[in-house]
């Protein structure tokens, strides 16, 4: 198993490579970033795990010699948040970025499974997918958008209502996009269920809303989550690792194309959105299975459901114009 990370050298992206570096599933790591790589890769390679790390920069083929031969692609790389913007205040510099990237897996690894954390995740997925496309090799089986951290939000703040000792013991899923009012956790389909009392039910679903913002907040300037991302990204990288050497029974909410997810063109029509966060169920060629959870939704989470989709959809649309209608230099 060969994984790579773009973007190696920042925020999420260091914490997340010494993640996989101590991985017993990762044979190989390379790390590439448009700074700082050799310093990082040199730092992680003193640790005494099975991953063999290389880390390249740009010049001399770097993003080449990085992705050859990749089985998994971690994309971090990209502009964090400051206070005062939203995520698609991102979109102008990170919708380049991820487009490289991708041109980059197109030509040089085009079966490997991507995994895009750059912001706005709920346009970069739609670029990424659309970049794919155009080269001739998009499988929708294998392209992720991380919104893992919305699900891990969700079982950590909930834990103040239920008491469990481990939080990650209480799976929710939480579905739609990865910004603001398109997060939509559904802790009506808690598993295993969840009591909460309805004068709570808002405030704790605005929390994992705008988990983001607080953690921007609190930063003041210096950039956005990284860490408790770096947990999530690992948490589902190793997901898909698992279900690749052929692990059963992985279900995790990702965000996907859904008309190339078998049981996802029924949500699609009922969301109205082709892209969206579900929980999937994770196999050896990827994304194996959509699970619509939409219907069981209560009436509280349809209306933030009918808030998410026309939202979501913009965002999802600016993405793919981004890549058909490139904007003039
Ligand atoms: N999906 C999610 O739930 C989350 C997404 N994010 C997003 O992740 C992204 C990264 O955040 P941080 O690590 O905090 O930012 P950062 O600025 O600390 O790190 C980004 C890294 O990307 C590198 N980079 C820039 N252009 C590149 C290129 N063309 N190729 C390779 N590397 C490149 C930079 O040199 C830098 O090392 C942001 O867009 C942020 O909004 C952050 C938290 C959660
Ligand atoms: O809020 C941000 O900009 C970073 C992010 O996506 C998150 O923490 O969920």
């Amino acid at each position: 198993m060969k994984a790579v990370v773009a973007g190696a050298a920042g925020g999420i992206g260091q914490p997340l490579s010494l993640l996989l570096k101590a991985c017993p599933l990762v044979d190989h790591l390379s790390l590439y970033d448009v700074v700082n790589t050799p310093g990082v890769t040199a730092d992680l390679s003193h640790i005494s795990s099975i991953a063999k790390i290389d880390g390249y920069l740009p010049a001399d083929d770097g993003m080449k010699k990085a992705l050859t031969g990749a089985d998994i692609v971690i994309i971090p790389a990209g502009i964090p948040r400051k206070p005062g913007m939203t995520r698609d205040d991102l979109f102008k510099i990170n919708a380049g970025i991820v487009r490289g990237l991708i041109e980059g897996v197109a030509e040089h690894c085009p079966d490997a499974f991507v995994l895009v954390i750059s912001n706005p995740v709920n346009s970069t997925v739609p670029i990424a997918a659309e970049v794919l496309t155009a080269a001739g090799n998009f499988n929708a089986k294998k392209l992720f958008g991380v919104t893992t951290l919305d699900v891990v939000r969700a079982e950590t703040f909930v834990q103040a209502i239920t008491g469990t000792k481990d939080p990650a013991q209480t799976v929710i899923p939480v579905i739609g996009g990865h910004s603001g009012e398109t997060i939509v956790p559904l802790f009506s389909q808690a598993k295993p269920s969840v009591d909460i009392p309805k004068e709570k039910l808002d405030e704790l679903t605005k929390r994992v809303q705008q988990g983001g913002d607080e953690v921007v907040k609190a930063k003041d300037g210096a950039g956005s989550a990284t860490l408790s991302m770096a947990y999530a990204g690992y948490r589902f990288a190793e997901r898909v690792m698992q279900a690749a050497k052929g692990k059963s029974g992985i279900v995790e909410s990702t965000f996907v194309y859904l008309p190339g997810v078998e049981g996802g063109d029924a949500i699609a029509k009922e969301t109205g959105c082709n892209y969206f966060s579900v929980p999937v169920e994770l196999g050896k060629e990827g994304a194996v299975k959509a699970h619509n959870i939409i219907g069981s939704a209560n009436e509280y989470e349809k209306k933030l459901l009918q808030t998410c989709y026309g939202e979501l959809k913009g965002n999802i649309e600016k993405g793919i114009d981004f890549v058909k209608n490139p904007p003039q230099k």
